[in-house]
């Protein structure tokens, strides 16, 4: 997919990230509830010295399951060693990192759902008791010998948890789920931000860019960082109506959708009198992979009520309609109405 300004998905010019990035769970803003139960598995770890139960964070691109599991280590006062699924080709590649921990240090791996098979059953016994069992020698003459590895913490992070294999799953005693944030705590994130970068930025200016950043932080830095170009260019504080015009001419709407979120609210309004369509049909429309619908498009459209996700496939839900400036068909509002009545 080419580079959208307001896709979740990490980009080139993201490195600019890390000077917002929170660095303790204190700095960290939004998914209360997540962190105050963080902050307790933390404090019981680090008064057992023990290290803590593994935890997987899944959830959509760009909300911070990176920055939380970097955030993880430090609290715990532990090491932290970082790798993914796709990095991750032979055992022996896992086996070393394992090997290579200090006690109770922190192991993420990223995309865990990308793993290889292998690797996965290398990962049980490492998760359960410890310990590795490695191959020794080909053919008749193999055998297995069982090593210790130090007691460590298994941080995993995924998009996509419904991919993940049931045993691995299974093994995480911590599975957290992040949320999308709400336009306050998006906007308390851009101030921060703001203050950080050494930019004014005004509030309602804040307000604009957290209301348009698709509920996501990623979205939100990034957002940030272009209209203070456009306010450093034009020399002036960054207040609502600059902020508003700098999003426009970047085509980002009131709601934080770009063109690519039009097209594929326009494509099942258009070509498919509202749905429902499957998915498959839609990727190939618009050219896209199947997948960067779920994970990166569809999310953030589904929470917001503007696309339905139903057993027959996708519909555009009435705000979907409205957004686009359009009625739904007198026989849609009839579905339409049926299907929020079984929601709720
Ligand atoms: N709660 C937060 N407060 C402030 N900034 C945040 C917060 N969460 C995330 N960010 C910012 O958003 C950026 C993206 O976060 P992060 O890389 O942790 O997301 P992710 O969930 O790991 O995404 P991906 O699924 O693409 O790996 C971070 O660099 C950080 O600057
Ligand atoms: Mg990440």
């Amino acid at each position: 997919m080419s580079e959208r300004l307001t896709s979740p998905d990490k980009q080139d010019d993201d490195y600019g990230e890390h000077a917002l990035r929170p660095q303790t769970l204190a700095d960290f803003t939004g998914q209360a509830s997540l962190r105050e139960n963080l902050a307790v598995f933390i404090a019981a770890a680090k008064a057992r010295q023990e290290p803590m139960d593994h935890v997987l964070f899944h959830g959509p691109p760009g909300l911070g399951k990176t920055t939380l599991a970097q955030i993880v280590a430090r609290e715990l006062g532990v090491g932290f060693r970082a790798t993914s699924g796709p990095v991750l080709q032979r055992s022996g590649d896992l086996a070393a990192i394992l090997t290579n921990l200090q006690p109770r240090d922190v192991l993420f791996v990223d995309e865990i759902h990308r793993l290889q098979p292998a690797i996965e059953e290398t990962l049980y016994p490492a998760m359960e008791d410890f310990c590795l069992d490695l191959i020794i020698g080909e053919g008749p003459a193999a055998r297995t010998v069982r090593i210790d590895i130090p007691p460590f913490t298994l941080i995993g992070a995924t998009t996509r948890a419904g991919l993940l294999a049931t045993p691995l799953r299974d093994r995480f005693g911590i599975p957290l789920r992040l949320v999308f944030y709400t336009a306050e705590e998006l906007h308390g994130i851009v101030t921060r931000g703001a203050r950080k970068l050494g930019f004014a930025l005004s509030d309602d200016g804040a307000m604009e860019i957290a209301k348009r950043s698709r509920g996501t932080p990623r979205i939100a830095g990034r957002l940030l960082r272009r209209v203070r170009d456009f306010a450093m260019v034009e020399n002036r504080v960054a207040d609502r109506a600059m902020a508003d015009a700098a999003l426009k001419r970047l085509e980002v709407d009131e709601l934080g959708l770009d063109a690519m979120d039009r097209r594929y609210l326009r494509r099942i309004a258009e070509h498919h009198g509202g749905g429902p369509v499957g998915i498959e049909t839609l990727a190939a429309a618009l050219a896209e992979g199947r997948d960067t619908l779920e994970e990166v498009v569809e999310p953030y459209l589904i929470q917001e009520g503007l696309v339905l996700r139903t057993p027959r496939g996708r519909m555009l839900g009435e705000r979907g309609w409205r957004h686009l400036g359009l009625a739904p068909p007198a026989s849609m509002v009839a579905q339409l109405d049926l299907l929020r009545d079984t929601d709720s």
